[in-house]
């Protein structure tokens, strides 16, 4: 297990007396994880970054970034931290080395060597002495990731990051957050709504809804924690169908797919007496719901179905 670097203690945010933001949010990060924050529309996660951040003052809980408390020690908890919060705001008309440039000389610091670095890192070097207004959403948000690059972050916070962004954009940020992560040994903390991102860069999410946060954990652990839950396919569904419901220690899940849960038997031993009963048996795999499968049964949504009679 890693250091603890993010520790979120029970944190309440309300505005304007009745809009419950927050309530009660606590949650750990680990040095090394790209952690993924999960939540609809209006669940609180903002509102949890800003906090994290000490940019806005929770009504009561407590943050620690690296052991030192947000509220009491706020200028050594940030010392290490970048933050990507809403759309980064640029100079149109300066470079993007220029505008990191003045944005180096307000913060102090900041080395000549590091801007290059930084610009190198999230790939805009080749483009570094473009006006940004010639920018593309997606070279903004990674040169927004640049910024909050240069003083050589511990851990990363991202909001979003990938709102708005179109499908290369999204897999531009994406390969750059896992780059983030393998080569640069820095900690990612990333917002998003969008699941399957998350599910492919993330170990570890958690989901907030509604203020509340409903679960956390490992990703693998999550989608399918006991490793009971199987599916099997064959030419002949009916009849698989049959000699499963006649099967000791089998409880039927759903038909299409034929989904099962397995009791005492074993996976082996189960898959055996089904084809000495004379079932034709094309695949045979663990259920693994995808995080947004998982992520509506949490938050209570549904997903939207496509038309069954529709050719798509
Ligand atoms: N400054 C504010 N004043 C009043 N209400 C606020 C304020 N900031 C946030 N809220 C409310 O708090 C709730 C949580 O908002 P928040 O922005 O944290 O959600 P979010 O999960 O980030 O949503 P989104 O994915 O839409 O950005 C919402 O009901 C929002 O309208």
């Amino acid at each position: 297990m890693g250091d603890v670097i993010l520790r979120v203690e029970n944190l309440y945010k309300t505005f304007q007396k009745k809009i419950k933001a927050v309530q009660g949010v606590t949650f750990e990060v680990e040095e090394g994880d790209v952690f993924g924050f999960l939540g609809p529309n209006g669940a609180g996660k903002t509102t949890t970054i800003r906090m994290i951040l000490g940019l806005i003052r929770p009504d009561s809980g407590e943050v620690y970034i690296d052991n030192y408390s947000i509220r009491k020690e706020r200028f050594a908890a940030l010392k290490k931290v970048g933050a990507l919060v809403e759309g980064p705001a640029f100079y149109g008309y300066l470079s993007a080395r220029d505008n990191l440039k003045i944005f180096a000389e307000y913060s102090g610091d900041i080395s000549i060597s590091r801007i290059d670095e930084v610009l190198e890192i999230v790939g805009l070097t080749k483009r570094a002495k473009d006006k940004v207004n010639g920018y593309s959403l997606g070279m903004r948000q990674r040169l927004g990731i640049a910024q909050a690059l240069l003083n050589n972050p511990r851990l990363l916070i991202l909001d979003e990051p990938t709102n708005g962004l179109d499908p290369y954009g999204v897999q531009e940020v994406r390969n750059l957050i896992k780059r983030l992560s393998c080569d640069e040994k820095i900690t990612i903390f990333i917002s998003s709504h969008i699941l399957s991102e998350i599910e492919q860069i993330c170990n570890k999410v958690a989901i907030i809804n509604q203020g509340k946060l409903i679960v956390s954990g490992k990703v693998s652990e999550l989608l399918n924690p006991e490793q009971r839950i199987y599916e099997i396919t064959g030419p002949d569904l009916s009849n698989l169908k049959g000699l499963l419901k006649r099967m000791k220690n089998v409880v039927l899940i759903s038909e299409e797919p034929l989904r099962f849960k397995i009791n005492t038997v074993k996976p082996e031993d189960l898959l055996t007496s089904l084809v000495s009963s004379g079932a034709k048996v094309r695949a045979f795999y663990p259920y693994k719901p995808s995080l947004e499968e998982f992520f509506f049964n949490v938050t209570g949504g549904e997903k939207g179905e496509v038309c069954k009679d529709r050719a798509v």
